[in-house]
This record gives C-alpha cells, structure tokens and sequence, in this order.
C-alpha cells in the first residue's frame, strides 16, 4: 500500500499526518504506525494523525502515539491538524472538530498560529512539589529551580511507571518558572521520551500554576521547541474553563511512502 503523508510540526512536537477522507487508512495496525514514526527505518514523529470526515463537525481527529496506539487528546497534534484541514480548504479561519476527548474549536491567525480551544480542567490533585490534572491527556507536573540541569528521561520515565501510573501511564511535565514565564520540558507517555513539546502538558502546567484571581488569566510558555500561550478563566480553586491553547503550526515537508 502507497500512503500520501504530510509532515508537520507544532514547536518541534512533529507529526506524521495522512488525509484519511476517503477512508482508505482506518485500518492501520499498531506496528505500521510505529514504523511510519520511526525516526531511521520511517518517515519520523512523534506521532500519526488521521484526518477523516464526521457528520456534524469540519472533520475528526484521530491520534496515535510513535509507539502506534492510540493516544488521549493531543494539544499540538490538533494545532497543526487545523493548520493541514486549512490547507486542504477543508476549513477557512475556524474549525469545529471532533476528537477523543469531545469536541474542540480553533482558530487560525493571521500570523500562522493557531489557537485551540481545550476541554474544561474540573479536578486538579495539588501538593507543594507536584499537581496532576487531565487538559485531554493526563498530566504529572513537577516544579522544579532548574529545568536546564533536570534529568527529564529518567526522572520522566520513573514517574510514568512508578505506581499508580505505571499501567495507564501519564506524561511528565518538569516546569520551572523564571520571570513570570513557564519553561517546560515533557517526557512523553506513548512516545516514552522527551519531546521538544506538549500542547497539552503546557496547558495543564499553565493551569496548575495559575495564581489565586478568579477571572482571564495568561501564560507565556516556553519548551525546548519554541514559544507558546495559554488563555483560560478561573472559576474557582479547581475548575477552568475557556481554555485556549495558542502557537505556530507548520507544514515541513509531503511525500509518499509504500508499506
Ligand atoms: N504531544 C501531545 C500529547 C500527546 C498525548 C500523549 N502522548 C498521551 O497519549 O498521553 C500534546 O501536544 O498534547
């Protein structure tokens, strides 16, 4: 079989993305999927978007991790799989789609950064030195004085599979805040190592580290792969809602590969 693909990438965290309208990719297996991901036998990402149509909405989103399962929301997959509904003219300036945690909005900007409407955050586990929360994908995040010296592999990994998270597994966020900015690295669960950036990780880590105004608040963010910003309102100590996740999508490269 000879799949058209697309590249794309949304701060660094980069995505295999196939046009599956016509349904002709609905049956990949878990092993081709990784193999399409495979940074030297493949094309390379850190994971495989399908985009396919759905009643009701502009398209659907489905989302597999590198490892070749099927993953929970992923933040800048969806960024950058509006930026490629755009230029398939499957959209214009906003979309409406569908993906494994529910529906979400977007919109794309001017200046090619593409803003996602998350889903709302109603339960956050607090203590001094983490928080864990669900912005789509289940997230561990963890405070830290200095980012540049953490061991993010190993310390992420130890985390993913110690208990209780060992067998649903969770992503790892070590978040350092440096002049009202948050610096984040993410060791990633399903690709089961760091990665440039994760949408959903930095929102989570923007709400976790949201101060005690009840309204809009605002957060720049910055990963290994680049900047981005997170909007959302406070409505109370655990419960967020108007979540936006903001930033650059880009499209890399197109090419067809034979499996
Ligand atoms: N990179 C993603 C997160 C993808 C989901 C995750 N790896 C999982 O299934 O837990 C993002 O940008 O949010």
């Amino acid at each position: 079989m000879t799949i058209p693909f697309y590249k794309y990438q949304g701060t660094g965290n980069d995505f295999v993305i196939i046009d599956n309208r016509n349904g002709n990719f609905t049956q990949l297996s878990t092993v081709e999927i990784a193999f399409l991901c495979d940074r030297r036998f493949g094309i390379g990402a850190d994971g495989l978007m399908l985009l396919q149509l759905k009643d009701g909405y502009d398209f659907e989103m489905v989302y597999y991790n590198a490892d070749g399962n099927e993953g929970s929301m992923c933040g800048n997959g969806g960024r950058c799989l509006v930026a490629f509904a755009k230029h398939l003219g499957v959209i214009d300036k906003n979309a409406e789609f569908l993906a494994t945690d529910g529906f979400h909005e977007a919109k794309v900007l001017d200046n090619g950064w593409i803003e996602l409407k998350m889903k709302d955050v109603n339960n956050i586990e607090k203590s001094p030195e983490y928080s864990i929360l669900n912005t789509g994908s289940p997230h561990y995040i963890k405070w830290e004085n200095d980012i540049a010296k953490t061991a993010v592999f190993d310390e992420g990994k130890r985390i993913r599979y110690s208990p209780p998270f060992f067998q649903e597994g969770i992503n790892v966020n070590f978040v350092q805040l440096l002049n009202d900015t948050l610096n984040v690295r993410t060791y990633e669960r399903g690709v089961e190592n760091e990665t440039l950036s994760c949408g959903t990780g930095v929102t989570a880590a923007a709400i976790a580290a949201s101060n005690d105004s009840i309204g809009f608040q605002e957060r720049k963010i910055l990963t290994p792969g680049g900047e981005l910003k997170v909007k959302f309102e406070k409505k109370s100590e655990s419960s967020f809602e108007n979540i936006w996740l903001c930033g650059p999508a880009k499209l890399v490269f197109a090419g067809t590969i034979t499996l």
